[in-house]
């Protein structure tokens, strides 16, 4: 028998950025509460229009959709870019993840990581668009952040610095597969329970696609700390639903909250059992931004440390993997060359995609 997930009703304040300018005072005030009390709230009247997420949406959705071989001329890599099928194990849950993704950032880590023009006309170009955009209505948030802990206007911006080549913020497109609806046996995870580790996410979601599930119990950014009282997120059109990562916790000194969640593995009535889409903005530092809250509660680090310590503990399972499926399964697709902790990869996972598999 499969356990009955135990609800309760939080508050996932909804936050509007109309007449961002003129109202700068209530939405600092707003979003400080918000991320004092859940991490977790709803941005509308953004700026980005629903066509222009319905296209990116449309864009990831022609990504996935090609074979496997051409995904993998563009593997996940150790910098945090690329694609990886069903690669990512929580720690939470010791199981992979029924997912793909693939990984996308501005700057040098890109290098050998855009998708070919010659395979879907534009991908580059769209995307990076897309995330100009999300970067920009991340920076309102980041004002509004660094006034709600007492820093001036520009002091999360000067690190998250979109000219800089070392920015390590991630626009990530997430597919998860079709849960197959089994009575008795317990279903695959989706996502499993996690608290993002940077600094702070924006996620766009599909109508309809429900699963997102959160569980605010962390107190201080060094414990994991996992209730079993789960508030379902739900999703409205327009709406950008947003979380701080472990970054900016333990750069507020545990102020503001990095809240557990997932995506429900689909098991319960009413739950969402089909393919799902989602994408992820995950603002990252520059390397050399020195990270340390007001009252200097944790030891300051920079933001390649930080990112080293989150990709050992986060992405050791997904490097394992990803080095086994190479070792056994590796195939020749495309010869080219890509960092792998020095080696050259030539030889790329080839996997099969069946949702059912475990
Ligand atoms: O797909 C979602 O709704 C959430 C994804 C997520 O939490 C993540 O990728 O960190
Ligand atoms: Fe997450």
């Amino acid at each position: 028998m499969i356990e009955k997930t135990r609800y309760v009703d939080r508050e996932i304040p909804h936050i509007s950025l109309k007449d961002f300018e003129k109202r700068i005072d209530d939405i600092t005030q707003e979003l400080r509460a918000a991320a004092e009390n859940t991490g977790f709230f709803a941005i509308t009247d953004h700026g980005i229009s629903e066509t222009e997420v319905n296209s990116m949406f449309k864009l990831s959705e022609q990504f996935f959709v090609l074979p496997e071989e051409t995904k993998a001329t563009v593997p996940w890599t150790p910098q945090n870019v690329g694609w990886e099928s069903r690669g990512q194990v929580r720690p939470a849950t010791g199981l992979a993840d029924q997912k793909e993704t693939y990984n996308l950032q501005f700057g040098e880590n890109m290098k050998n990581t855009w998708l070919s023009d010659d395979v879907l006309p534009g991908f580059k170009d769209k995307s990076l668009g897309f995330m100009r955009h999300v970067q920009e209505v991340s920076e309102r948030l980041m004002i509004c952040l660094a006034r709600g802990l007492g820093f001036k206007d520009d002091y999360f911006h000067q690190y998250h610095d979109i000219r800089r080549p070392d920015l390590q913020s991630v626009l990530r497109l997430l597919h998860y597969f079709e849960v197959p609806k089994a009575a008795d046996t317990k279903p695959l995870q989706r996502c499993g329970a996690h608290a993002d580790w940077g600094f702070l996410t924006l996620l766009f979601q599909k109508p309809g696609q429900s699963g997102l599930e959160i569980c605010p119990e962390r107190e201080v950014v060094t414990e994991q700390g996992h209730g079993n009282e789960w508030t379902k997120v739900k999703f409205e059109k327009g709406m950008i639903v947003c979380n701080i990562g472990d970054l900016l916790m333990s750069w507020s000194d545990d102020r503001f909250k990095s809240t557990l969640h997932r995506v429900k593995a689909p098991s319960e009535e009413g739950d969402f059992y089909d393919e799902r889409y989602s994408i992820a903005f995950f603002n990252q530092p520059v390397k050399d931004a020195i990270i340390q809250g007001p009252k200097k509660k944790y030891p300051a680090v920079t933001g390649e440390e930080f990112t080293r310590k989150a990709m050992e503990k986060y992405y050791s399972a997904l490097k394992k993997t990803l080095a086994s499926q190479k070792t056994e399964r590796g195939t020749k697709t495309k010869k080219r060359k890509a960092e792998w902790g020095g080696e050259s990869r030539r030889h790329m996972p080839r996997r099969k995609c069946k949702a059912t598999s475990a």
